[in-house]
Parts: C-alpha cells; sequence; structure tokens
C-alpha cells in the first residue's frame, strides 16, 4: 500500500502540493487526473522519493519512501515514461532488458535477452523487432517496447505518465487495454497520471482529481460521472467554463 499523509511541497513561491493526502491499496488501479502545471508529475516523483517533501509523509508498506534503501526500493517499480522514452543508441531488447543488464537487478546476458523477447511478445511485438533500433519503429510500437521495459523485471508497483501521449485515438486504445491487462495479470499496484480520460476509464479502479494542491475529489472510477464535484465535472467534460480557470 502506498500512503501519502498531509505532504507538502513549494518550489520558491510556487506552492504545489499544499496538503496532499492519498491512499493507494496493493494490487490497485489509481489514475491521477488534473490540469497541466497541477502538480501530477511532482507527485508521482515523490512517490519514488526523487522529490523530497517539504512536510508529511509517504510510504510504501509502512515505511517512508525517503529512507528506504534506493536501490532496493527502486528496484521495486516499473515505469513507463511519457513518450516511452527509449535510449536511442541501445537496441529494442537492450531497451527493454535496461534494468536486467546492470545494478541489482543484473542476469547474465542471454537470460536478460530472453526475457525481453518474451515482454516483447507480451506487448504484441514479434522477436524481430528486438534487435531493432528505437527510431524504426512507429510511436505506437515504441509505446509497447516502453511497456515492455517497465514490466521486465516484473516489479510489484507501475507508474505510467501519461501512457498514451502522441498516440492516435485507436492505438490510444489498444495501449490502455494492454495497460490494464498485464496490471491485471501481475498483480501489481498501478499508478499513472493523465489528462486522457479515455485511459482513465480503461485502466483506473480509481480516480484521484489534483487540483490547487490537493486531492479535490478522489473515489471509485464508476463513480466519476456523478461524482458531484464541479472540478471533476469540468475536466472530464473539458469544459472552459466551471471553476477551474481555463487560462493559466
Ligand atoms: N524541480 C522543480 N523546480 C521548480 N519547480 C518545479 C520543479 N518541478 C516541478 N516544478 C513546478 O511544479 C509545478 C507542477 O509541475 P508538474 O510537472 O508536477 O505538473 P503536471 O501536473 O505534471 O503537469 P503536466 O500535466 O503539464 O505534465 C509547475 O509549476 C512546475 O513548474
Amino acid at each position: 500500500m502506498i500512503e501519502l499523509t498531509n505532504v507538502q511541497k513549494t518550489f520558491g513561491s510556487n506552492q504545489v502540493l499544499r496538503d496532499v493526502n492519498l491512499c493507494i491499496d496493493k494490487g490497485s488501479s489509481m489514475v491521477i487526473i488534473g490540469g497541466s502545471g497541477t502538480g501530477k508529475s511532482v507527485l508521482l516523483k515523490s512517490v519514488l522519493g526523487l522529490v523530497i517533501p517539504d512536510a508529511g509523509t509517504i510510504t510504501l508498506d509502512g515505511q517512508d519512501v525517503t529512507k528506504a534503501d534506493r536501490d532496493a526500493f527502486l528496484a521495486r517499480f516499473g515505469m513507463l515514461f511519457q513518450g516511452a522514452a527509449l535510449f536511442d543508441s541501445l537496441t529494442v531488447w537492450q531497451n527493454v532488458a535496461f534494468r536486467l543488464l546492470r545494478g541489482s537487478l543484473k542476469r547474465p546476458k542471454s537470460e536478460a535477452r530472453e526475457i525481453a523477447i518474451e515482454k516483447l511478445r507480451r506487448v504484441g511485438l514479434k522477436p524481430d523487432v528486438a534487435d531493432r533500433f528505437p527510431a524504426e519503429l512507429s510511436g505506437g510500437m515504441q509505446k509497447r517496447v516502453g511497456l515492455a521495459r517497465a514490466i521486465a523485471a516484473e516489479p510489484e508497483i507501475i507508474f505510467f505518465d501519461e501512457p498514451t501521449t502522441g498516440l492516435d485515438p485507436i492505438m490510444s486504445g489498444v495501449i490502455n487495454e494492454l495497460t490494464r491487462e498485464i496490471v491485471d495479470e501481475m498483480g501489481a499496484t498501478a499508478m499513472t497520471i493523465t489528462h486522457d480520460m479515455s485511459s482513465v476509464r480503461a485502466i483506473a479502479d480509481h480516480v484521484a482529481m489534483l487540483h490547487d494542491g490537493v486531492i479535490q475529489w478522489s473515489g471509485a472510477v464508476a463513480d466519476m460521472d456523478h461524482s458531484g464535484d464541479p472540478y471533476v465535472d469540468q475536466f472530464i467534460s473539458g469544459r472552459a467554463d466551471g471553476p477551474i480557470e481555463a487560462v493559466r
């Protein structure tokens, strides 16, 4: 379980997280929504211990994330970055096996390659893709490779940062479905940040909306459409008028 209690973070005069309280149950999928610049990435980085809150606590299974042994702690996470963020100079399989080729999760090269090929297959890519370079692949294929990399070390917790950015609606749907399937079959805890409402509906068990430094609303995805919260209503319907200022 991931638990954030009274988390605060300010950069200079910019108070980004004012008082964030959030709980993500083991094996469940939480999607954080919110406008640009509301602090979703700061929140995600805080859970990874990459941003240190000014106040409040973040725990993973009861352990303070800022006090955990870095290597062992990060080994529990998989991450799909915005825009896939593959290493151009590495082949596809080396990208997928990145964490299996170094550090605490290191395996022999042949074994790492085998795992990479198996994970590529899981995301719908054939073994012949393994020796190609990311630049030779379409955006949708790169996302699949990013997903294969995120699951390569079979993490307990997976973070998805804008998983469908740059994809057309059909490919977004495919990636969303694949993401949900994989999270379910791994039994992983998932935390996703996105603006894409189709991702929210496909991936989330629970939704939390970050606005003005606090979790404005949180609840089951099934309750999102009748939350009664004017901020959530405005966000999911994409209206310019409402309590959220459209000009920032
Ligand atoms: N390291 C940093 N130093 C200073 N300010 C920062 C830093 N990281 C983030 N911020 C500020 O915190 C605010 C929230 O940024 P963040 O990237 O978390 O927003 P976001 O909700 O993820 O936005 P988007 O959806 O556009 O990616 C922004 O005003 C940003 O400029």
